[in-house]
């Protein structure tokens, strides 16, 4: 009997590699693989020289994976073989020069990209099915819609500030400085007041944020407000109070918004954009503002032994707070860099994972 050669097929994608072998009711089929790139393919089977004996080999480009998946079918025998690894060959043979016997599959044949394209389709049915499997939590809807309702309320209280400062920053110039707090402290106080949940709901793990910088940002817009404005009726009146609630109240306009979309799985990408940019000039001014403030209340303190730790006769009267105040100007400080690396590396994050997706 004469000893042929079938046509074959060929096609891959960037972990496999097809083989259509030509050959109808094929039967004693022996496939093999000799060392880690050479197929050896021998069966019985009507091809183009009618019933024969068909034998051919292919030495690959690169090794492949031992295991052979082999489907024989009453027309053809369909082989698929993994790549050991996962790229794209630029031939399947190791031999420049293309065997007579060998001839792409059109009818799987894809180019690199669109190989690239099905791969990462698959992936994403893959991810989707997976995170269909995942639990959904049963109270996803409850949390969401707190979360939206507390950024909701945050949004309206600091807008109303804003909108209050800014017009009468128009109507009495700069008049209106000196009286910003008895005009807008009562709503400042409630929106402070609530800032405490920022604290907590990630305690709660209902947001992704890290406890730390929450924490620095209540706590230390929280001292200027309650203790320094709050306590000390002189330092109401002050110009810097306007600075102070002005540059709070300018980035909250847009993170509360912000965070109101993202509850509802929206990205509005100018709003993104100031949320993670803004910071960047108003968080060392408010900072800036707000040690001024402290610094301002350092003589009140001493003259009004507000807050003063009484000592021992021996060591003098009492220890004044404006001392305290001067440790927490370097703490702020310390905490400004803190939360400046923090919203840094939150918006590296943000947009190169945003880029990812695009590519
Ligand atoms: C005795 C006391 C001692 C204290 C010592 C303290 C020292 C104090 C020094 C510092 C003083 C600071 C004073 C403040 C001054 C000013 O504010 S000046 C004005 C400018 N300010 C700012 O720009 C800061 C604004 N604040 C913030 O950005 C935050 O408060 C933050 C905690 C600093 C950072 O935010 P963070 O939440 O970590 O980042 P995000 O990327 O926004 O969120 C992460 C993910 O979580 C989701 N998320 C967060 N909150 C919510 C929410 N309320 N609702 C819904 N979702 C939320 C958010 O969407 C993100 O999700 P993903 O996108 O899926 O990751």
């Amino acid at each position: 009997m004469q000893i042929l050669t079938p046509q074959v097929f060929w096609a891959q994608r960037h972990g496999e590699i097809f083989l259509r072998v030509e050959l109808s009711d094929a039967s004693d089929v022996d496939i093999s693989l000799q060392g880690h790139n050479t197929l050896q393919f021998r069966a019985q089977g009507h091809g183009a020289k009618g019933d024969n004996q068909y034998e051919f080999n292919l030495e690959f480009l690169e090794p492949v994976k031992p295991e052979i998946h082999q489907k024989l079918t009453q027309r053809q025998v369909d082989i698929k073989i993994r790549k050991r690894d996962e790229r794209w060959w630029e031939r399947l043979t190791l031999r420049e020069k293309k065997p007579l016997f060998l001839a792409p599959d059109f009818d799987r044949w894809l180019d690199e990209s669109d190989a690239e394209m099905e791969l990462q389709a698959k992936e994403k049915i893959n991810k989707i099915s997976v995170e269909s499997r995942v639990r959904k939590d049963p109270y996803i809807s409850l949390k969401k819609g707190y979360l939206f309702m507390y950024n909701l309320v945050q949004f309206l209280g600091f807008s109303w500030i804003f909108v209050n400062m800014t017009v009468r920053l128009f109507i009495l110039g700069q008049d209106s400085f000196y009286d910003t707090f008895h005009t807008t402290a009562d709503m400042m106080y409630f929106c402070q007041m609530m800032a405490v949940l920022e604290v907590v709901n990630p305690l709660l793990g209902l947001v992704k944020t890290g406890f730390f910088p929450a924490m620095i940002q209540v706590a230390g817009r929280n001292v200027i407000l309650f203790v320094i404005f709050g306590c000390l009726d002189e330092m109401q009146n002050k110009a810097v109070v306007f600075y102070v609630f002005y540059l709070w109240s300018s980035i909250e306009i847009f993170r509360y918004p912000f965070y109101m979309l993202a509850c509802i799985g929206t990205d509005w990408k100018p709003l993104t954009w100031l949320r993670y940019s803004l910071w960047i000039p108003l968080y060392p001014l408010g900072v800036v503002a707000e040690a001024v403030a402290v610094i301002q209340s350092l003589p009140i303190f001493d003259e009004t032994r507000l807050f003063s730790v009484p000592l021992p006769s021996a060591l003098g009267h009492s220890l004044s707070f404006s001392y305290t105040l001067q440790l927490y100007l370097v703490v702020m400080f310390l905490g400004l860099f803190i939360n400046f690396r923090h919203l840094y590396k939150q918006r590296q994050r943000r947009y190169r994972s945003r880029k990812r997706k695009v590519h």
